[in-house]
């Protein structure tokens, strides 16, 4: 089975697979930060949790830790774990050229793919995010957009593009991150956004701003 993100999927972003039982009561999915994990391919091979697997190895470009060198091998070796139903990455390495074999792996695989974009600055004009969105949407099965809000003007054009795009029947995930955007992300999936993203354990956040996985599953919970 492929991860298709409908309805709205909580993932846990976590480094450790052996957090993957503390994650069930409240994750539809692990995101697998590869980048962050000491043995990464190792414990993919060794993992036997019950929740599917999104495999990211983040670039050190892109917020991550990853190095360039074999980063995308690596991911491309993951895709191949009968556990990993869908892949992350940067919407940068599909326009330069260096995903496509990565491409074709999942979609041998079944497996789905995420197009990530993030700005760890600003949040940049609503046509800008807009092209981001449909960019990364031409490469993956569903668009990420993760930006950083300095005011409410920044959240309300990150809803907003969500809405839009959503509602046209494109698969989208969208976070603002930092203090201001915080609460983003426990409403963007109101405004159509497919995934979230949360720590089991609060002192590891894989992203500014993050609610722990407990808190946002009930927050989540409670809005619909
Ligand atoms: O891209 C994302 C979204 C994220 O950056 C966030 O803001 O929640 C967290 C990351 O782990 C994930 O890969």
């Amino acid at each position: 089975m492929t991860l298709d993100f409908e309805p709205f999927t909580l993932a846990a972003a976590i480094a450790d697979l052996s957090e993957e039982p503390n994650a069930r009561p409240s994750a539809d999915a692990i995101e697998f930060r590869m980048d962050l994990a000491d043995s990464p391919l190792e414990a993919l091979a060794e993992y036997d949790g019950d929740l599917p697997l999104i495999v990211t190895n983040r670039a050190e470009w892109e917020g991550g830790e990853a190095p360039d060198e074999n980063r995308i091998e690596t991911l491309t070796t993951a895709v191949d774990s009968p556990n990993v139903e869908a892949v992350d990455i940067e919407l940068a390495s599909l326009e330069d050229g260096d995903g496509t074999e990565l491409l074709e792996a999942a979609s041998q695989q079944d497996v789905s793919v995420i197009v990530s974009t993030h700005n760890f600055e600003e949040t940049p004009p609503a046509d800008e995010l807009s092209r981001l969105l449909r960019d990364a949407g031409e490469y993956g099965d569903v668009a990420k957009l993760a930006v950083t809000a300095d005011d409410y003007d920044d959240t309300l054009a990150l809803l907003e593009v969500t809405y839009k795009h959503s509602s046209r029947g494109e698969t989208v995930a969208t976070m603002s991150m930092g203090a201001v955007g915080g609460h983003t992300r426990a409403v963007a999936f109101a405004y159509g956004s497919a995934i979230g993203y949360a720590p089991v354990d609060p002192t590891k956040a894989t992203a500014p701003g993050q609610y722990d996985i407990e808190t946002l599953r009930r927050l989540a919970d409670d809005l619909v």
